[in-house]
């Protein structure tokens, strides 16, 4: 039995975590769980998976959670509760299903505390990779990739020697927007942006699809994830999203992972890995029904996102902290109707523009240049 702290209960990911833990009573507890401020959607989790420990983001959540609470269950709220339970000793497992930067200082606590870690919390990686690379190798914990492109890429280098990888390809469904010009994108709406061809996802990252950010992030994620350069990650357009990534070796075999566009199977992954448990949650790929598969290669010049996110990737240092903390922003504006489509593109160029790069920052050194960004971006609309 393992005892789970599921950060990011109430999103997209955190709800699926909870399927796969109902799934398998057996195997996980929900220890603890946190979230910022769905109080409906947390209230049957509570209700039905009885964690000890819920945390909410600020003490008004926590006064309109209380009267909900039944039994015995502590109720914390801030940004201190989250890096104080991913260390308590009764947790075996961290799933962070955050989203945005805002997990980075629970997944430095959660390495530190060496705990097993499930990781989808891309934004994390982007920001400060290399901080928290630095302390995943020092204290020797695997971040297990819950991020499908990620999870297909581990599967795919099980047993193999990494020397013998030539080159990672990361698959993109091209999101909402694939079949657009870039002059089709003026004055697209966000109800058209949110409508993913092939996943569920939460909003966030169902725009950086339609921007082919969600790829960017993804390259800098594999970077970090697998220690791999940047000349050695592909990414091409593969619209039916049923082969999640594939790896390349010396000999040229290529290696691919597939499966239906279901997240609770690399979910499930992560949660079982080294093992592997029954899934039954839904029909599984049927090849036929596809009958043929597609692959197209990504033009820079269609999607600058992926572009800007490779130059701040290899450039490294503090300019994908900018990058992270631009797109965060400018894609809240757009989602909150301050700015249209390509006003997120354009507020990343002009950040990443203006900022000159500082080489290995500190803790506190990325924080601060997130802030600042952020507030930078919102001055400007
Ligand atoms: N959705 C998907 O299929 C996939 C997602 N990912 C990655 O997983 C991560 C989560 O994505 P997704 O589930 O879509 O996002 P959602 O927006 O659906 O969920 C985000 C979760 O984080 C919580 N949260 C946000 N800020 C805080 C805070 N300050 N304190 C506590 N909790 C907070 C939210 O709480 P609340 O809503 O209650 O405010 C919510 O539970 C992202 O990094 C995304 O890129 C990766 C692959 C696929
Ligand atoms: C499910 C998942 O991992 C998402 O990151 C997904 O890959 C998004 O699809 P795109 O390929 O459109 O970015
Ligand atoms: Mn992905």
């Amino acid at each position: 039995m393992k005892n789970i702290v599921l950060l990011g209960a109430t999103g997209s990911i955190g709800v699926q975590t909870t399927d796969i833990i109902k799934a398998h009573p057996n195997e996980f507890n929900l220890y603890a769980m946190a979230f910022g401020s769905q109080v409906e959607v947390a209230k049957p989790i509570i209700e039905e998976l009885k964690p000890s420990v819920v945390i909410v983001k600020n003490n008004e959540v926590k006064q309109a959670l209380l009267p909900h609470i039944t039994g015995d269950v502590t109720v914390y709220s801030g940004l201190d509760a989250l890096n104080e339970i991913v260390k308590d000793p009764s947790v075996d497992l961290v799933v962070n299903a955050l989203l945005g930067s805002v997990g980075l200082e629970p997944t430095l606590e959660a390495i530190r505390a060496r705990k097993q870690i499930a990781f989808a919390n891309k934004e994390t990686l982007v920001t400060a990779g290399h901080l928290v690379m630095e302390e995943a190798k020092r204290y020797g914990v695997d971040l297990l990739p819950v991020d499908s492109e990620h999870a297909a890429i581990h599967q795919c280098l099980r047993g193999e020697n990494r020397q013998d990888m030539k080159q990672m390809i990361i698959t993109a469904s091209g999101g909402s927007f694939r079949d657009r010009s870039r002059d089709e994108l003026i004055g697209v709406t966000k109800e058209d942006a949110l409508k993913h061809p092939n996943w569920s996802m939460g909003a966030k990252i169902t725009i950086d699809s339609a921007s082919m950010m969600n790829k960017g992030l993804e390259v800098i994620e594999a970077h970090c994830l697998f220690d791999v350069s940047y000349d050695d990650i592909d990414v091409i357009m593969h619209r039916e999203s049923v082969i999640h990534s594939m790896v390349e070796f010396a000999d040229q075999s290529v290696m691919a992972q597939l499966g239906t566009p279901d997240m609770r199977i690399p979910i499930q992954y992560a949660l079982t890995y080294p093992d592997r448990l029954p899934y039954n949650m839904s029909s599984g790929l049927d090849l036929k029904s596809f009958g043929t598969l597609h692959f197209e290669e990504l033009s820079f010049d269609r999607f600058p996102c992926l572009k800007m996110a490779y130059e701040a990737g290899r450039e490294g240092g503090s300019l994908p902290t900018v990058l992270n903390a631009a797109n965060e922003e400018a894609v809240q504006l757009f989602l909150n109707d301050k700015i249209d489509f390509l006003g997120i593109e354009q507020a990343i160029s002009d950040q990443l523009e203006q900022h000159d790069t500082i080489q290995s920052p500190g803790l506190d050194t990325i924080l601060q240049i997130d802030q600042e960004t952020r507030e930078r971006v919102r001055q400007r609309y």
